[in-house]
């Protein structure tokens, strides 16, 4: 496939979006962002103290992501971004912001021209008891593995009409990343 203006490495709490996104972007030579380091102080903190995030708390986080990767595709940068991105809803923010009006989240009204962000969708799927061994060895993270199964409750796995392929946790890294490769020749 022709390359998409931004690759999208998500799935729930553990499943190695950090991970696979950071090698995928470094083996592809394109801009890496980490969803993780744009979420508020406060969801942090409700994170932080085992409480799920909500559509609410989510919204305007992604709202800025989406700014972000359509600034970013505007310049004609390839981005790989890793994000949990679990509802369907949340992917079409990333990809159309907040409305499905292809402008900027924070402005509406302004930009209106824009086009929306050409997304691949790689999902990184897994067993809870596999992703959870993960999360329990994980050190120095914010996110507590009591809030995996929420994550999973939360999840909409992608399916057409979105561009996307489904991977197995299980696989090592570079079976992961070859496969992404792969998919995007
Ligand atoms: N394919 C894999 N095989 C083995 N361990 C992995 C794999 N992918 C990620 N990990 C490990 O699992 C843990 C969670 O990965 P991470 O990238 O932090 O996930 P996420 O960003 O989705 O929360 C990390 O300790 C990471 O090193
Ligand atoms: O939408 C959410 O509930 C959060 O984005 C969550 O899915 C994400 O997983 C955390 O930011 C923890 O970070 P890790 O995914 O790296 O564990």
């Amino acid at each position: 496939m022709a390359a998409p203006g931004a690759l999208l490495v998500m799935g729930v709490s553990g499943s190695g979006k950090s991970t696979v996104g950071a090698l995928l972007a470094s083996q592809l030579g394109w801009k890496f962002y980490d969803a993780d380091d744009y979420h508020p102080e406060e969801n942090r903190m409700k994170m932080g103290k085992g409480i799920p995030l909500n559509d609410q708390d989510r919204i305007p986080w992604l709202c800025n992501l989406h700014d972000i990767l359509l600034r970013e595709v505007a310049s004609g940068q390839h981005v790989v971004l890793a994000c949990s991105a679990l509802k369907k809803m949340y992917r079409d923010i990333l990809i159309r912001g907040k409305d499905g009006v292809p402008r900027k989240c924070g402005e509406p009204g302004k930009d209106e021209k824009l086009a929306e962000v050409k997304l691949f969708v790689v999902h990184l799927s897994g067993s809870f008891e596999v992703i959870s061994g993960r999360l329990l060895k994980r050190k120095g993270h914010f996110m507590p593995p009591e809030l995996l199964q929420s994550q999973f409750d939360t999840l909409e796995p992608p399916s057409a009409p979105e561009i996307f392929i489904q991977i197995n946790v299980n696989k090592t890294l570079s079976e992961i990343t070859a496969t992404i490769m792969k998919a995007l020749k």
